[in-house]
């Protein structure tokens, strides 16, 4: 079947999962899961793969998987093709109403609380994310957003996904929490971030920076010990980049790490590691449980399934999770955008508050927005 075709039967509800490699439509449900243990939820989802010989399971993790629930199916229907490509733009209506949640010099502040925390409870690392919420007057156009962000190539991993009451989250995350196939395992980790310009030079110039940036490696490092730490005891061979790459979405500069391991013990599903990775410091923190709790303490929102983990899981126990990051999240006629930015003691609040607005752009252009934000 012709990707294109997937991507135009996608009806809001539907599951799409669109990589470098493959597009996923997952069409209504024949087993539903939904767990606050994500655990649990990876050993339900694979019982049911073994017995029922369906292809694959699909679905989401929350950001605090004890808070809310994970869901995951298995589609009446599941087609999948090759990497999907279109040339053309659908149009998507204005906002009425857009209000950033906390206003942006809250943010600021939050982020200077977060630096001095960080040092009064000698922690390492906090990922603090804001939102901006956006007002129709007619429901809100999901099938657009996702053929725009398609069209954009904003994200190696191109998603839009069903939640619980109606709702869907859509978006493109350049980052991969975790793939397995047969006994080889890929962690993509991001961590480090410069925005990108329409000026090629400065577009050059910021790349570059973040790439000498101390304050971004040290950011990057936090996420990769704590990352290395988790997969090690899964894996009887790990390979780490000493120094991470310097990678690019059509909005972003990044700093990424990308991290190869044989598993020791087949038996262990795509989901069942997602689950034990998740939450890393590329979305939470480090300590882990303490920046949660800063995160929580910070943040005036639920993050609900931004910063949590979308994708899916065959009989096999092959699957590919990526971080549910550079998405929204669409409830009829209102849509809530998320951006998050790692702080470090080094830094700047202004800077972080830049460079969330940067991330926004991924679905704002998606939209055709331009906003000051
Ligand atoms: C938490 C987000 O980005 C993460 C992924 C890449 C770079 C990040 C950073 O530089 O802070 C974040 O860790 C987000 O986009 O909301």
């Amino acid at each position: 079947m012709d990707a294109r075709e997937l991507l135009e039967q996608y009806t809001p509800g539907d599951f799409f999962f669109g990589t470098a490699d493959r597009t996923i439509l997952g069409t209504g449900s024949v087993h539903s899961f939904t767990d606050t243990d994500a655990f649990a939820l990876s050993d339900a989802v694979q019982a049911v793969l073994a017995e029922s010989g369906a292809a694959l399971a699909v679905g989401v993790l929350p950001f605090d998987t004890a808070a809310t629930a994970g869901h995951v199916v298995v589609p009446r229907i599941t087609r999948i093709a090759g990497p999907v490509r279109v040339a053309d733009r659908k149009p998507v209506g204005a906002p009425v109403a857009v209000r950033a949640v906390p206003e942006p010099v809250r943010h600021v502040e939050a982020v200077a609380r977060a630096v001095a925390e960080l040092q009064a409870r000698g922690m390492r690392k906090v990922v603090l994310a804001r939102a901006l919420d956006l007002e129709f007057t007619e429901d809100v156009p999901a099938k657009a957003i996702l053929h725009n962000l398609v069209k954009d190539k904003a994200g190696g991993y191109t998603f839009a996904a069903s939640l619980p009451q109606g709702r869907q989250l859509i978006g493109a995350t350049p980052e991969l929490l975790l793939s397995r196939r047969g006994d080889q395992v890929i962690c993509h980790p991001h961590a480090g971030s410069a925005a990108r310009s329409a000026d090629p030079v400065t577009d050059r110039e910021n790349g570059e920076s973040l790439a000498r940036s101390r304050k971004d490696h040290i950011e990057h490092g936090v996420l990769i010990e704590a990352l290395v730490e988790t997969l090690r005891p899964f894996c009887s061979s790990l390979d780490v980049p000493r120094e991470p790459a310097l990678v690019s979405t059509p909005t972003m500069w990044h700093l990424a790490t990308r991290v190869t391991g044989r598993l020791a013990d087949r038996d262990v599903t795509a989901l069942h590691l997602a689950a034990a990775l998740h939450p890393t410091p590329a979305i939470c923190g480090s300590p882990t449980e303490a920046a949660r709790t800063l995160v929580g303490e910070l943040e005036p929102f639920d993050r609900g399934y931004y910063a949590g983990a979308v994708g899916w899981m065959d009989a096999a126990g092959d699957g590919e999770w990526a971080v549910s990051i550079r998405c929204a999240e669409v409830s009829e006629r209102s849509l809530r955008l998320y951006a998050g930015g790692g702080i470090v003691p080094a830094s700047d609040p202004k800077a972080e508050l830049d460079e969330t607005s940067a991330k926004f752009q991924t679905l704002l252009r998606a939209m055709g927005l331009d906003l000051d934000l």
